[in-house]
């Protein structure tokens, strides 16, 4: 007789486990929603104001209706989600002294490394990243440009049917890693992207730090707020950089096999994790 394990297909586990995560990532953003309101709460009382503001209220709803849209979802399920929201908010602001399970803590990302946690002494023990390139120097060239070729060209084979990698045609893109030292140039045909020999001449780049590149590949940080924070940049030709970066803006991750989404994500979280244990050691 199979346990329970067994009977579910490992495609429905493993479906669930990126369910769980979301989940996860849902709860931390009430958390740090909720963090916020407190203190809006607390300068309400400061000036005088009342708790609710309906017109606000309204607006709030209407950015998840309409965002909720653009995303192919149904107004009122975005709008029903934020209205829970705005609801314990206001629950909150009505009795700040509301036991929410103790000190609010903020979702892994945004929160600061804690000195006495083993796992971060632990992850304090890594190289920063620029250490890491003279090690990734010794893997040859061909290697990694295969893999970024394969990649690029898996994740842009619907904008490339859909003809939107026209421009990419016979024009020159590189890729910068600054702080692991690595440089791709991707060259255009009719059909894909190839990955040009090392040292060749480029129109655009785009370049920023590893962990930047793997929070756009996890899509844990959406193009626009790593172009717009410049943690990613856009040199060279501009009509050419920017296209390229309004083409990652619409890349379809969600056709990346499961598996290296799980992948792409859990490294992403380890990077920063490691970059925030990193910046607390050097402080
Ligand atoms: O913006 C405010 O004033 C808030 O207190 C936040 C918030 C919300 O959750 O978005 C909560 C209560 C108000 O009625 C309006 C909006």
């Amino acid at each position: 007789m199979p346990t329970e394990r067994e009977a579910i297909p490992l495609t429905l586990r493993l479906r669930r486990g990126v369910l769980d995560a979301i989940d996860d990532a849902l709860v931390d953003l009430l958390a740090l929603r909720q963090r916020i309101v407190r203190g809006i709460g607390a300068c309400k009382r400061a000036f005088g104001l009342a708790i609710r503001d309906e017109a606000r209220e309204g607006a709030v709803l209407e950015r998840a209706r309409s965002r909720a849209q653009r995303r192919g979802l149904a107004a009122e399920d975005g709008e029903r989600l934020l209205r829970a929201a705005v609801d314990s908010a206001v629950e909150l602001q009505r009795r700040p002294d509301l036991d929410q399970g103790g000190a609010p803590r903020l979702p892994a990302m945004v929160r600061l490394p804690d000195a006495g946690d083993p796992a971060m002494r632990l992850l304090r023990l890594l190289p920063p990243p620029e250490r890491l390139a003279v090690p990734l120097r010794a893997v040859p060239y061909a290697w990694h440009a295969r893999l970024l070729e394969a990649a690029v060209n898996h994740v842009l084979a619907a904008p490339q049917r859909a003809g939107k990698l026209a421009f990419m045609r016979g024009r020159r893109l590189a890729i910068e890693v600054t702080d692991l030292n690595l440089r791709w140039v991707l060259e255009g045909d009719d059909t894909r992207l190839h990955a040009c020999a090392p040292g060749t001449e480029a129109e655009a780049a785009v370049r920023g730090k590893a962990i930047e590149f793997l929070l756009l590949a996890s899509r844990m940080e959406d193009p626009d707020t790593l172009f717009f924070q410049r943690r990613l940049a856009v040199t060279g030709d501009t009509e050419l950089g920017l296209t390229a970066r309004n083409l990652l803006d619409q890349l379809p991750w969600e056709s990346l096999p499961l598996a290296l989404r799980i992948l792409l994500n859990r490294s992403a979280r380890f990077a920063a994790a490691a970059r925030d244990a990193y910046r607390g050691k050097a402080a």
